[in-house]
């Protein structure tokens, strides 16, 4: 058995493959080290693997001791974790409004902050942290009529996504020990956003306060849409300074190209499937760390399921076939001949 992810030494892993040599046959088992935080990357164009492989690493990690994984669902395939009883689905998720700063509020609405509107919201989440206590501040607020109705028209279209309470998700409940999924599928990306936003800013404080004893697992898939939103500060917090107090990562996306730098750079892991467009490609031919000497595109998988990893702590390239699921898959693309034979339609 080998284990990627750290350096020689006991503790957590997660099974994740086999060695895959180049005429396809399998090798030795390997492991994913869940010891130690970690920030990864898993890329890979639609169809070859990526929420499947976020899927194996989650329910490993939801048998594990110790850890917390916690699982961004935008497209609503991981229900099916909860089949072997160790996930639960938190269908409508709110959060915390807490966590966003006044800065956030303008961005998550889409009102301009240099713009009246905008700078009245901003003055009004300054000083109040709830929906309800900004909406009371802006009422009050010294600005023109104009700039108060832009505000609050905004405001009301956050209040009718439903995903702020003060009494939301907190950090202790979503490092129980049970892996949670949230399903953040029919919610418009701005409030999907906030709902990320504010679970890595909890998980991450909780940790910083040490009021969670659970290592937490965050694992976004689509990664992209939050990282192009109001989600994007918290994220890159967790991949620059989540391992410290020992949160992690895991960025899934199939638009690599899409990602800021800082993403690559601070991934200690990077699991690629197949890419063909040619600017993911070039994205994951600029990750490749000086210590692995071959491109990382040259020997690029072909099958569902086949991975190349770089793997930081040993710095070295592997090619791994990752294992079978547990629990069912619940992704893939439609096609004509299930739907003729009554197979699932996702
Ligand atoms: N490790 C694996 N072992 C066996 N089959 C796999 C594996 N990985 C992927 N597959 C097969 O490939 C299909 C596509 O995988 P998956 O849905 O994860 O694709 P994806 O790359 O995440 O696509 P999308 O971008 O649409 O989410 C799965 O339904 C499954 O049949």
């Amino acid at each position: 058995m080998v284990v990627i992810g750290r350096d020689g030494g006991p503790g957590a892993t997660v099974e994740f493959g086999r060695y895959r040599a180049p005429d396809g046959s399998a090798g030795a088992s390997v492991e994913l080290d869940c010891e130690s935080p970690h920030a990864a990357l898993v890329v890979g164009k639609r169809g070859y693997g990526k929420s499947y492989t976020l899927g194996v690493l989650a329910e490993g990690l939801a048998a594990g001791a110790g850890v917390a994984p916690v699982v961004v669902d935008p497209m609503d395939v991981f229900g099916t974790l909860t089949a072997d009883g160790s996930a639960t689905v938190v269908t409508e998720p709110r959060v915390d409004p807490d966590a966003l700063p006044p800065t956030a509020w303008c961005e998550l609405v889409g009102l301009d902050p240099e713009s009246p509107g905008g700078a009245a919201l901003w003055r009004a989440a300054a000083t109040g942290t709830t929906v309800a206590e900004i909406g009371a501040t802006l009422a009050e607020l010294d600005c023109d009529q104009a700039a108060r109705r832009a505000a609050r028209n905004h405001l009301d279209l956050a209040a009718s996504w439903d995903v702020f309470d003060p009494d939301g998700l907190d950090a202790g409940s979503l490092a129980s020990g049970t892996a949670t999924v949230l399903d953040v599928s029919g919610l418009p990306a701005a409030a999907a956003n906030a709902v990320v936003r504010a679970t890595a800013t909890a998980l991450y404080r909780a940790r910083v306060q040490g009021t969670v004893a659970r290592l937490p697992w965050l694992l976004v898939d689509e990664a992209h849409a939050f990282f192009d939103g109001v989600a994007a500060p918290a994220l890159r917090t967790l991949l620059t300074r989540g391992r410290q107090p020992g949160v992690s990562l895991v960025a899934a996306t199939q638009r690599p190209s899409a990602l800021p730098a800082v993403a690559a750079s601070q991934a200690d892991l990077l699991v690629a499937h197949r890419l063909t467009d040619r600017r993911d490609r070039e994205a994951l031919a600029r990750a490749r760390p000086s210590y692995v000497d071959e491109d990382l595109t040259a020997r690029m998988p072909t099958e569902p399921g086949e991975v190349r990893v770089v793997d930081d702590a040993t710095e070295r390239l592997h090619a791994v076939q990752v294992r079978e699921r547990r629990t069912p898959h619940d992704g893939g693309s439609p096609t004509a001949s299930a739907a003729l034979t009554g197979r699932s339609l996702k």
